[in-house]
This record gives C-alpha cells, sequence and structure tokens, in this order.
C-alpha cells in the first residue's frame, strides 16, 4: 500500500516514506552481503522460531522470510504448534546456539500464554540475539559507556527513519509514549543515547498532552488508534508513530484498515514531518532485521 499523502490546504507536513527508506536499506544490505560471499565464501543465516496459529506472527515471519530472500540471507524456519511445551522452543534455540549456519536467532513473539517470555529470550545466545531482546543486550543499552551487541529493530527503524531524514537528535527534547520492553522503553535508550533529553508518557501518566507538546520528537508507542491529537503536538514537531491498530472498515477488503496512534490528518496540519501508517515505522523492523543480522554474521566472521 502507498504512503497516504497529507490532503487539504492546510496539510503541511513532510511524510516520512518508511517504505522507500527500508527498500533502500534492502538494498544496501544486498550488496553487503555479496560483497561478503565474494570475499570470504560466508552467507548470513537468520533462524526464526514461530510457535502457535496467530495470523498477524505469521504474515510477519512470511515477510522476514521473504526479505533474507530478497538480500540474499539464508533463512531457517521452526514452526511449532500452540500447544507446544516451553521445553521444545528452548531445544531449538539450543540447536540454533550451536549452528555456525545460523548468525542470528529470533522467536516471533507474543508466545502463546502458558509460556515464559523471559526464559525463552534468556535462552538465546547474545551473539545471535538479532532482536536485541536478551536482558544482557537491553542491560547495556541502558547504560552509559556499555554498547550492547544489537539494538531491538523498531526503535532502531525509528532512529534510522529520524537520521535519514535529515531530522536532529541532539540537544532536542524527546517524549516517547508507551513503555514497552519491546519499543517505548528502548526507544527512550536510544533517544538518550542520541542525547535528546527523553520524557516517557505512560497509561498513569496525568496531562499527557501537555508533556507531548513540549516535545520536538514525539514517539507513539500505545496501540491505541487515534490517541495522539493534533492539539497535542507543537508546532514543528516530528511525529514517529509506531502503532499499527486495526480498525473495522466495511469498505476495505479485508473488512478493517490500519490506523497509527497519532490521528494523521490532524498531525499532519500541525507537524512537521510525520511517519504513516502502514507505511512508515512497520517496514524498517523488518530492514533493521536484516542489518543486525549481517552485522552479526561480519562479526563471527570478522569481516569488514
Ligand atoms: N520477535 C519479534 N516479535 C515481534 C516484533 C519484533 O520486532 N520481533 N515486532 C512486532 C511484529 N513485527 C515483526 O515481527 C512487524 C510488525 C509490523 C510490520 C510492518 O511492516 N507493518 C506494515 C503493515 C503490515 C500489514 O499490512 O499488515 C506497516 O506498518 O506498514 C513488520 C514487522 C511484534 N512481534
Amino acid at each position: 500500500m502507498d504512503a497516504p499523502q497529507p490532503s487539504g490546504a492546510e496539510a503541511s507536513a513532510k511524510v516520512i516514506d518508511g517504505k522507500l527508506v527500508a527498500q533502500q536499506i534492502r538494498e544496501e544490505i544486498a550488496a553487503e552481503v555479496s560483497r561478503m560471499k565474494d570475499a570470504i565464501g560466508a552467507v548470513p543465516g537468520l533462524a526464526v522460531i514461530l510457535v502457535g496459529d496467530r495470523k498477524d506472527s505469521a504474515t510477519y515471519v512470511r515477510n522476514k522470510k521473504k526479505a533474507c530472500e530478497a538480500a540474499g540471507i539464508n533463512s531457517f524456519e521452526v514452526r511449532l504448534q500452540e500447544d507446544s511445551a516451553e521445553a521444545e522452543v528452548l531445544k531449538h534455540i539450543a540447536a540454533f546456539n550451536d549452528d555456525p549456519a545460523v548468525h542470528g536467532i529470533l522467536v516471533q513473539l507474543p508466545l502463546p500464554k502458558h509460556m515464559n517470555e523471559e526464559n525463552v529470550l534468556n535462552a538465546v545466545s547474545i551473539e545471535k540475539d538479532v532482536d536485541g531482546f536478551h536482558p544482557l543486550n537491553i542491560g547495556r543499552l541502558a547504560m552509559r559507556g556499555r554498547d550492547p551487541l544489537f539494538v531491538p529493530c523498531t526503535p532502531k527503524g525509528c532512529i534510522e527513519l529520524l537520521r535519514r531524514s535529515g531530522v536532529q537528535i541532539s540537544g532536542k527534547r524527546a517524549v516517547v509514549i508507551g513503555r514497552s520492553n519491546i519499543v517505548g522503553m528502548p526507544a527512550a535508550l536510544l533517544l538518550q543515547r542520541e542525547d535528546a533529553t527523553v520524557t516517557i508518557v505512560h497509561s498513569r501518566t496525568k496531562n499527557p498532552e501537555e508533556i507531548v507538546k513540549q516535545a520536538d520528537i514525539v514517539v507513539s508507542a500505545v496501540g491505541q488508534s487515534n490517541m495522539v491529537r493534533g492539539s497535542w503536538l507543537k508546532p514543528g514537531a516530528v511525529v514517529i508513530d509506531v502503532g499499527i491498530n486495526a480498525v473495522e472498515d466495511a469498505s476495505c477488503s479485508r473488512g478493517y484498515k490500519l490506523v497509527g496512534d497519532v490521528c494523521y490528518e490532524e498531525a499532519s496540519k500541525v507537524a512537521s514531518a510525520v511517519t504513516p501508517v502502514p507505511g512508515g515505522v512497520g517496514p524498517m523492523t523488518i530492514a533493521m532485521l536484516l542489518s543486525n543480522t549481517l552485522a552479526s554474521a561480519k562479526r563471527i566472521h570478522n569481516f569488514q
């Protein structure tokens, strides 16, 4: 689907086209994969474990596999039944940890409720943790003077979108809405590493709109459709909308359409730049996964 453009005479925000940026990054990665293969004969490999039969997870895994193929990265997949034992997942992770053809391992989230997510994520070798969810990688992200081996893909994609759109982060006020382990917390830590002054707004924050209004950069990752209104934004703010929310729409062939956390039409009239949904941060997640997998293979093979 094409990125929506702001409509109406008042619309002024630049559209940050994540689909286009992600495609450029994927082409750069494909060129690097080919250079590495020609130079040392090694090909990066990504292993994906999918448990259960959630349609959205199956789509993301299929898209990851396709993206690997297009970039020349090998992919390995394990699919397990919804009622599989946690030990089964751990057994496959252990095998991938030991497999020299595998440079990156990811377990598609969410896991079925009976599984302990922490146990599963802890089992991935930190050297192959291309999702960046291992507590050691997250812990290093939070510490000054320490670097994680990998940064979670969606927050990394947010920073890359800002960089490639020429948005200065250093010295700016950033507000992150949401404090999830996958997006909100790591996004706040990354923005701080880029020398922004960061505030996190969450479900217990009083008057969130007053805090958001002070931000030069707003990253929203709450999963609530159209929660952030144009009136919440400082004129000229840059808005990165991570929310992907399905809302009923009989006019769409799927019966629903995807919208972000931010009211796009309103934000377009106030912000200087805004990411659309779909076509904004989402495609960057998979591009950053390929980037982490390539980086892992380069590190393991000591290839610059
Ligand atoms: N192990 C992980 N699990 C999950 C992650 C993750 O990074 N690692 N993130 C999400 C799901 N996700 C990737 O896994 C993901 C989500 C969305 C998109 C995307 O491109 N979205 C499109 C819209 C797609 C559509 O039409 O349905 C967009 O926003 O334009 C890619 C990847 C949770 N689980």
